[in-house]
């Protein structure tokens, strides 16, 4: 995993500063990156100010090292300000799900980057498929909706991931390669100097929401592709330190065997995040996997 500390037992050159790393992608050590494993809650349409209330005391009361897990949960619009407010932000930061393409101004009903700061929200999820689904976002608006963040200072968490049919006539690869490609033609995306901003998100249509994970294996299988596809855009360096993350259906039962996967840098959640309890097994699934 990313940012782990050189050490005398290291096996591995840090290509950056040359110190042995016991990472498991062994590439660039904590001096260079402060990645940590990574967990994001996506409540998605959920919530009342109540039932928020119960869940943001739950997380508050939640026995995680920070230092070891950076964590982001994503309300709705509207609760952004008020989950922002209780949270305890030592441990957690806010999230919004969506943002809109330009800035402030004539655009009724939309939510601008400057909006989102001025309320002191630094996370935005760009092209999830729901989005993408049912509000027809195409690639090319999530990738000028991920510039758009980008240019504004914003950390962003593109998702990519094909549906069960793309799967099974064989076209995967194809569909991340076109979901990967807009993010690569933005030039405020291959700009990106602090790649800690930057978290991928893998979420196979299929997952989400069914209860059917990706197994372990399928889960590594696509990282490591995404990992290569950044590398042969970005270089070796960018790509070993961006995280990339599972999303779909993954719960308190499944986190660990996925954490242990030597591509998976942590997890975007959605119904599992709604219950602190099990939302905190996950986010500390990947210390319960070493
Ligand atoms: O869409 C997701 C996170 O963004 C995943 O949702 P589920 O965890 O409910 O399958």
């Amino acid at each position: 995993m990313l940012g782990l500390k050189c050490n005398a037992q290291a096996r591995n050159q840090c290509i950056s500063c040359s110190k042995g790393v016991r990472a498991r992608r062994a590439l660039i050590c904590n001096a260079a990156s402060n990645n940590k494993f990574f967990v994001g809650g996506n409540w998605k349409s959920n919530g009342t100010k109540e039932s928020i209330k119960d869940l943001v005391a739950g997380l508050n009361a939640a026995d995680f090292d920070p230092k070891h897990v950076e964590v982001v949960v994503a309300p709705t619009f509207v609760h952004l300000d008020y989950v922002n407010s209780i949270i305890d932000k030592n441990k957690f930061a806010v999230s919004s799900q969506n943002i809109w393409i330009k800035g402030t101004g004539a655009f009724t009903g939309e939510i601008a980057a400057e909006t989102l700061q001025d309320l002191g929200i630094h996370w935005v999820i760009t092209g999830h498929s729901e989005r993408r689904a049912l509000c027809n976002e195409t690639n090319d608006v999530v990738g000028l909706k991920t510039a758009r963040a980008l240019e504004l200072g914003l950390n962003v968490i593109p998702c990519v991931g094909e549906t069960l049919e793309q799967r099974q006539s064989g076209q995967i690869f194809s569909v991340l390669d076109a979901q990967m490609k807009a993010l690569f033609d933005r030039q405020a995306f291959i700009a990106v100097k602090d790649w800690s901003k930057v978290v991928i998100a893998y979420e196979p249509v299929w997952a989400i929401g069914t209860g059917v994970v990706a197994t372990p294996e399928q889960a590594q299988e696509v990282h490591a592709y995404l990992r290569k596809v950044l590398g042969n855009k970005l270089g070796a360096e960018v790509a070993s330190s961006v995280r990339i993350l599972y999303g779909g259906s993954v719960n308190d039962k499944n986190c660990e065997e996925l954490a242990q996967k030597e591509d998976v840098d942590g997890f975007l959640v959605g119904g599992a995040s709604l219950q602190a309890a099990s939302f905190e097994t996950i986010i500390k699934a990947h210390a319960a996997s070493r």
